[in-house]
């Protein structure tokens, strides 16, 4: 499972059942919500790496990704415009990169 294939099956999910689908309910309910999951989700995943709990945080991290997808989703944003930022990126060290913003 690749995280393209996951956007895409998010993005399946804006005409499904909110009744069948965590995804679908969840897009329903607009892109502040998504956007407030995916806070709580980091926030855990946050914890579980300051106590240094590898299997929770392995866990959490898989929450933190499904639910910035389903943000980007939600908010109009492709994952493919935010992988080709980071392709934009790539090559250029972070300290130039913060120069440049
Ligand atoms: N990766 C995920 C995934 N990760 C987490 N979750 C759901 O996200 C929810 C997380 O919510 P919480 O941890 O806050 O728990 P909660 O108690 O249910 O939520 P609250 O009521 O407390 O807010 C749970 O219901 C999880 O099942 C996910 N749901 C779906 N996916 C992927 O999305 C696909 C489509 O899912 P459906 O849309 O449900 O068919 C699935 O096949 C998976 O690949």
């Amino acid at each position: 499972m690749t995280l393209s294939d996951l956007y895409a099956t998010i993005e399946a999910r804006k005409s499904a059942n909110p009744n069948s689908s965590w995804t679908a309910k969840l897009l329903t309910q607009g892109p502040e919500k998504c956007a407030e999951k995916f806070g709580e989700e980091a926030i855990e995943a946050i914890i579980e790496a300051t106590k240094g709990d590898k299997t929770r945080l392995t866990s959490e991290a898989a929450d933190v990704l499904y639910h910035l997808l389903v943000m980007l989703a939600a908010s109009g944003v492709h994952l493919n415009d935010v992988l080709a930022e980071l392709a934009r990126r790539q090559g250029t060290s972070g300290i130039e990169e913060k120069a440049n913003r």
